[in-house]
Parts: structure tokens; sequence; C-alpha cells
């Protein structure tokens, strides 16, 4: 797993703050299979949440639920609430109006939601008058603000950019600003750093960070990769299998995990950081979520599991150490984290 190095962390969100978006018993079934259940996850304002787990766990897929992106064939239960507002009840017009202005999400490939033939600046200046009633010089005007605050260095000139003549990592930022210009209040994040080279991953999360703070923003920040976590974000939560599995304080998830798949995610990332020949991965293969095993669904790679996590389904449940964690034997695994 690539890190971005030792960034230090912004811990200034106290578990106080009202919450933001609390997302309950969450399930999704595409195609007739039930790729996610029981998701159950909780944002505060200006919170830096990571969502981690293994190729196929179910993050995008519960990044695309909270903003109503999902298949149209897909069919969805539970709650997800964001300002109080029911986001699988709200009609079409309001999501719409949410979307962008309240809450955004950015991708892994900024390219790819770009438009390759239109100057990027035009494009940010379209989703301002999307969402607000405002003249092209004014939404121009605050095209270049946010160009700037994302850290471009000649915000007047990229406004004209086409995104080939942009590197991947200005594109990133273009795409961030484009997603928070009209200042929402939450933005997912979806694997944000993969695509870039580990110095840009590091300035990317930087200007997360830096504008997390200035605009107040949450952050939901789906990735595989625990460095950039630990750079970003104060609470984690993981999954498997569809399902949300531990939700634990950074620091605790990497120093002392109390799941022992969250404890072989950060091992993991760990051997990949001082040894990076070595690979690093989980032993065995992800359990696929629309033919989950029987019992615990992470019994099969599970090197504690016993005759009980076969047979019953753990519920995710508050953990000794705070957060919660889904694990029939939680009270009793000491589980090591990065460096033991
Ligand atoms: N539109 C879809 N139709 C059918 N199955 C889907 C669809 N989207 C995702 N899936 C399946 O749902 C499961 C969860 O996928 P998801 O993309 O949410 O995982 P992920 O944790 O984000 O993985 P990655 O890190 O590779 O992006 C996978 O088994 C995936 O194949």
């Amino acid at each position: 797993m690539a890190t971005t190095g030792p960034v230090p962390r912004d811990d200034t969100t106290g578990d106080t703050a009202p919450a933001l978006l609390e997302v309950h018993d969450l399930a999704v079934s595409i195609g007739g299979h039930q790729l996610l259940s029981e998701v159950s996850l909780t944002i505060r304002s200006g919170e830096l949440v990571g969502l981690v787990g293994e190729s196929g766990s179910g993050k995008t897929l519960t990044g695309l639920s909270l903003l109503g992106l999902l298949p149209a064939h897909a069919s969805v239960r539970g709650s997800v609430r964001f300002d109080g507002v029911d986001m699988l009840e709200v009609d079409a017009e309001r999501l719409r109006r949410i979307r962008g202005s309240e809450m955004s999400m950015i991708f892994q490939e900024p390219r790819a939601s770009l438009h390759p033939s239109r100057p990027v600046g035009k494009q940010i200046v379209d989703v301002i008058r999307a969402h607000e009633p405002v003249r092209v010089a004014d939404a121009r005007r605050q095209a270049v603000d946010m160009l700037g605050l994302v850290g471009l260095p000649n915000p007047q000139r990229t406004m004209d950019a086409y995104i080939h003549q942009l590197s991947g990592g200005m594109c990133q930022r273009v795409m961030i600003a484009m997603a928070l210009v009209c200042r929402p209040r939450l933005l997912v994040a979806d694997e944000p750093t993969t695509a870039l080279d580990v110095t840009i991953q590091a300035q990317v999360v930087s200007v997360l960070r830096r504008l997390a703070r200035e605009l107040d923003l949450a952050v939901l920040l789906i990735t595989h990769n625990l460095g950039v976590v630990s750079a970003l974000c104060s609470r984690v939560v993981t999954m498997y299998c569809g399902q949300v599995v531990n939700d634990d304080d950074a620091d605790q998830l990497l120093s002392a995990p109390q799941h022992p798949y969250a404890a072989a995610l950060v091992r993991a990332s760990d051997v990949s950081l001082d040894h990076p020949d070595e690979g690093g991965g989980i032993a065995g293969a992800p359990a696929n979520p629309a033919r989950p095993p029987r019992g615990c669904r992470f019994h099969p790679r599970c090197p504690y599991a016993e005759e009980r996590c076969t047979e019953h389904v753990p519920a995710l449940e508050p953990a000794r150490h705070g957060g919660r964690t889904r694990c029939l034997r939680s009270d009793d695994l000491v589980l090591p984290g990065v460096g033991a």
C-alpha cells in the first residue's frame, strides 16, 4: 500500500458536534444480489472520517448511496439522513439541489468527470449557475477564487485550460474546486489520491485538510490507503463484505485495532510500508457480499475464529476501547497495531 508520508493530522473536531449525516441499517441490492447490509455510520459537521476496506467491500456503493447516485434499478432500504433530510425519500429535484450545494462527491479519475473539450473554468461556472442565481461574471470570480483556494498556482490562466493541458494532480484540484465551489457541508471523496504519485498525493491530502478546516467541511474519505487515512482522518470506518465491521478513532485503529479484519488491514499496510517487496496482502480471498459465509463473514480468513464464529452472526456493538466493532471475540482479543 503506498503512503503519503508523515503529514500531521488535524484533530480539532470534537465528538460533541451535531451529526450531519446519519446512516442506519442501509441495505442495497442490485440485480437480486444483496451487496450492502446493516451499514450504519455517523459523520459530524467538520469531521474527517475514513472509509476503508479491500476492493469489493462496498465502500463506493456506500458513498453513492449517500448522494442518491446508485443505479436506478438498485433497491435500497434503511435510512440516510443528511442534515435532517431523509435522502432515500427526497424527490429528484431536491436531491439535485442538495448534490453539489450541500453534499458533493469526487472520484479517483478526475479526467473521467471533467469535459475534455470545455475549458475547466466554464465547467465550474456551469456548476455555480446550476445552483445559484448569479451572473456569469460573478460566477467566474467565484471560480477563480476557488481555484486559488485549492492551491492552483495561476487560477486565472487555469480557468481557460482544457484538462489535457493539466497534470493529474492539477485535474484533481480542479475537481475538488468544482465539488466545493458551492460550499457543501459534506464531501465524499472516493480514492481521490489513488491515481497520483506519492508526492502529489501528499499535496492533495494537505489541500483537503486545509479546506476542511477553512470551509468547516465534513469529509468521508474512501480509500485503500491507510497512510492517507492516518494523515487526514480522526475516525475510520472499516468495511468487509458489504458491512461495517469496525468504527474507531484513527489512533486506536492504528495502535490497537479492535477487530481482526481491521487489524489485518493495518498490519498489511505496515508490512508494505516497511518492506514494500513483501506485498502485504491479507491471507485468503475476500468473501462475496452476494453470497456471504455463515456466521461472521470474516471467519474463513480470521486467525482468531472459534467454533461459534462459524454459526453466530456478530452485531456491530460498542467496543472495549470506544468505537464499535462486529466481533464475537472483541472482549478477549488483544490485537497488534502498526509497528507491533
Ligand atoms: N452497478 C453494480 N451492479 C452490480 N454489482 C455491483 C455494482 N456496483 C458494485 N457492485 C458490486 O458490489 C460490491 C461492492 O462494490 P464497491 O464498488 O462498492 O466496492 P469498493 O469497496 O468500493 O471496491 P473498490 O475499492 O475496488 O472500489 C462488489 O462485489 C461489486 O462487484
